[in-house]
C-alpha cells in the first residue's frame, strides 16, 4: 500500500507556445515532484511574441471540470491564473466555496508580457469582490496591484500601502512582485496576515526571457504548500525557484522566451530577506 501522492490544481488558460499559463503551472508542479490537476478556463493562440486569439470555455464546462476533480482527487492547494471574464471568475468563486481544494493562491493575471489584455475590466471588479476574500495569498505584479487598488505605485512606501489596501479587500496574505521596471535589483514584498512583512531581494537578470514568471512563482508556492511547507517558507522557496528558472535560461522563440522549469535551485538563487529596506 503506498501513501496517497500529494495533489494540487491549477485553474487557468492554456498557452499554445507552452511557456506561460497552465503549461508553466504543470511544469512547475512536476519539477516539484507533486501531482497537478488542470482545469482549463480559456484557450489562447499565443507565442513568445504575443497573444493572437482567445477562446473562453463556457461556465458550465468550467464547473463540470471542477466538480469532476472534486469528486475524485484530494487537492491540497489550488492556484488560479488567467480567468478572462467576470462569468468565469464567479463560476470559479462558486466552486471554491462548494468544494474543499485547500488554500487558494490567486494570481490576478491581467496582461501578458507582450501587452495583450487577459482580464476584462468587469472581471477586475469580480476578482476584487468574489475571489479576493477567498484567497490565502494574492500575487499581483506592480501594474496589477495598481489596477486592483486604484493607486499609483512607485516607492517602497507605496508598495507597502498597496499591500495594506489589498489586505483590506479580504485577502489574508499579499505578495507584490517586483519584476517590472529596470532597477538592477528585483524586490518582491510580502505582507502576511500575522502582520509580519518582509522584502525578498535578488539581482535582476538582464533578459527578455520572462514569459511565465508570474505563473511560475505562484505555481511553485502552490506546490510547496501542497508538500506541507508553511506559507512564509513556501513563498521564499517559490522565489528561489523562479529565480533559477530565469537565470538557467533556455532559448525558445523570438520574443519573451519561456523559462527553464527543469533548472536546479542552488544557494545562489536564494533571495536576501529583509524586514526593512
Ligand atoms: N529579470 C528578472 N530577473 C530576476 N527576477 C525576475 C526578473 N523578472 C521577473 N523576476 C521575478 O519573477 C517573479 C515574477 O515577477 P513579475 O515579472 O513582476 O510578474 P508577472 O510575470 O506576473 O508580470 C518575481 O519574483 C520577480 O521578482
Ligand atoms: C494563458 C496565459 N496565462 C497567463 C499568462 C501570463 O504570463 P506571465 O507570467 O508572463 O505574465 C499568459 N501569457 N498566458
Amino acid at each position: 500500500m503506498v501513501n496517497e501522492t500529494p495533489q494540487v490544481m491549477t485553474i487557468a488558460g492554456t498557452d499554445s507556445s507552452g511557456g506561460a499559463g497552465m503549461t508553466a503551472d504543470l511544469n512547475t508542479f512536476a519539477a516539484h515532484g507533486i501531482y497537478g490537476a488542470n482545469v482549463v478556463v480559456s484557450i489562447t493562440a499565443q507565442n513568445t511574441q504575443g497573444v493572437r486569439q482567445v477562446q473562453m470555455i463556457t461556465p458550465d464546462m468550467v464547473m463540470a471540470q471542477l466538480k469532476a476533480v472534486a469528486d475524485d482527487l484530494a487537492i491540497r492547494a489550488v492556484k488560479t491564473g488567467m480567468l478572462g471574464d467576470a462569468d468565469t471568475v464567479h463560476t470559479v468563486a462558486k466552486a471554491l466555496q462548494q468544494f474543499d481544494f485547500g488554500p487558494l493562491i490567486l494570481d490576478p493575471v491581467m496582461v501578458a508580457k507582450g501587452g495583450a489584455q487577459l482580464l476584462s475590466d468587469a472581471a477586475v471588479e469580480a476578482v476584487r469582490t468574489a475571489l479576493m476574500p477567498l484567497a490565502t495569498l494574492i500575487t499581483p505584479n506592480i501594474p496589477e496591484a495598481e489596477v486592483l487598488t486604484g493607486m499609483t505605485i512607485q516607492t517602497p512606501d507605496e508598495i507597502m500601502a498597496a499591500a495594506d489596501k489589498l489586505h483590506a479587500f479580504g485577502t489574508q496574505n499579499i505578495l507584490i512582485k517586483g519584476g517590472h521596471g529596470d532597477a538592477p535589483v528585483v524586490m518582491d514584498y510580502v505582507r502576511l496576515t500575522s502582520g509580519d512583512h518582509f522584502w525578498m531581494k535578488t539581482t535582476r537578470f538582464d533578459t527578455q526571457r520572462t514569459h511565465g514568471t508570474g505563473d511560475t512563482i505562484s505555481a511553485a508556492i502552490t506546490a510547496q504548500l501542497g508538500l506541507g511547507l508553511d506559507l512564509k517558507s513556501a513563498i521564499i522557496a517559490g522565489k528561489a525557484y523562479v529565480d533559477a528558472t530565469i537565470r538557467d535560461g533556455i532559448l525558445v522563440g523570438h520574443g519573451y522566451g519561456p523559462l527553464n522549469h527543469l533548472a536546479v535551485v542552488t544557494a545562489q538563487n536564494q533571495p536576501e530577506v529583509y524586514d526593512d529596506i
